[in-house]
């Protein structure tokens, strides 16, 4: 489902970053590691469609990224694409359910109140549907990205160092719940990280 060939990216002022070609399937799960400053930021940037990398391709579903225009590259990312950051980035004027309901609203789909609440529960956060980000632990907060994350049923997950700032309790849960999210809907998974707890749960490695 993602192909990437021949890829490398150029910073201004900066050295050349080049990446291993890489092809995972359907539903495949990995890991992405490297040491601090090795790229991995800029490669999940670059597959997310928001870094257009200086030379190479990155194929999606067979859908060459760089080729789409901005506005059809915002909706392809909103519904194919579930994103999650190191410290979540939520609506702080807007409760749990609502920043669910804008993450379909912004990809130009229908909102899907039912399936919201289902993910809600699963991950085990329904208690917290009216509450609103800054009321919310960071564990809680990782657990609510993870929901937004998978509202529009993308076909690829990626977490990009996810577990950075959780203690080892919750690290854990957050690693068995991106893993077996992903399974249940359907999506492939990355997880950046150079967080030694997490390399035991995943087999396939890309290294950079
Ligand atoms: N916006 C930018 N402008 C110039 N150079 C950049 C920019 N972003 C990253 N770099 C450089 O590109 C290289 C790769 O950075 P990147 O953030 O992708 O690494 P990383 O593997 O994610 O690191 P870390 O694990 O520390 O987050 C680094 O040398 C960094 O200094």
């Amino acid at each position: 489902m993602i192909n990437i060939k021949s890829l490398s990216h150029l910073y201004e002022q900066g050295r050349r970053i080049k990446f291993p070609d890489w092809e995972i399937a359907d539903m495949e799960q990995w890991l992405l590691l490297g040491s601090s400053g090795s790229g991995k930021s800029t490669l999940l940037n670059i597959i997310s469609g928001l870094l257009k990398p200086t030379l190479g391709e990155v194929l999606i579903n067979d859908t060459d990224l760089y080729q789409l225009t901005a506005r059809n590259m915002d909706r392809f990312r909103g519904r194919h694409i579930g994103i999650i950051f190191q410290r979540p980035h939520l609506i702080r004027s807007l409760n749990v359910l609502d920043n669910l309901e804008l993450a379909a609203v912004m990809a130009g789909l229908p909102i899907d109140g039912e399936r919201n609440l289902l993910l809600l529960k699963e991950l085990g956060i329904i208690e917290l549907a009216k509450r609103y980000p800054d009321e919310l632990s960071q564990g809680q907060l990782q657990r609510v990205s993870v929901a937004r994350a998978l509202v529009n049923k993308p076909d690829l997950l990626i977490a990009d160092e996810p577990t950075s700032s959780l203690d080892d309790e919750n690290a854990a849960q957050v690693i068995k719940m991106l893993t077996s999210q992903a399974k249940d809907n359907g999506a492939a998974l990355i997880i950046a990280t150079h967080d030694q707890r997490v390399r035991d749960h995943i087999a396939k490695t890309y290294l950079l």
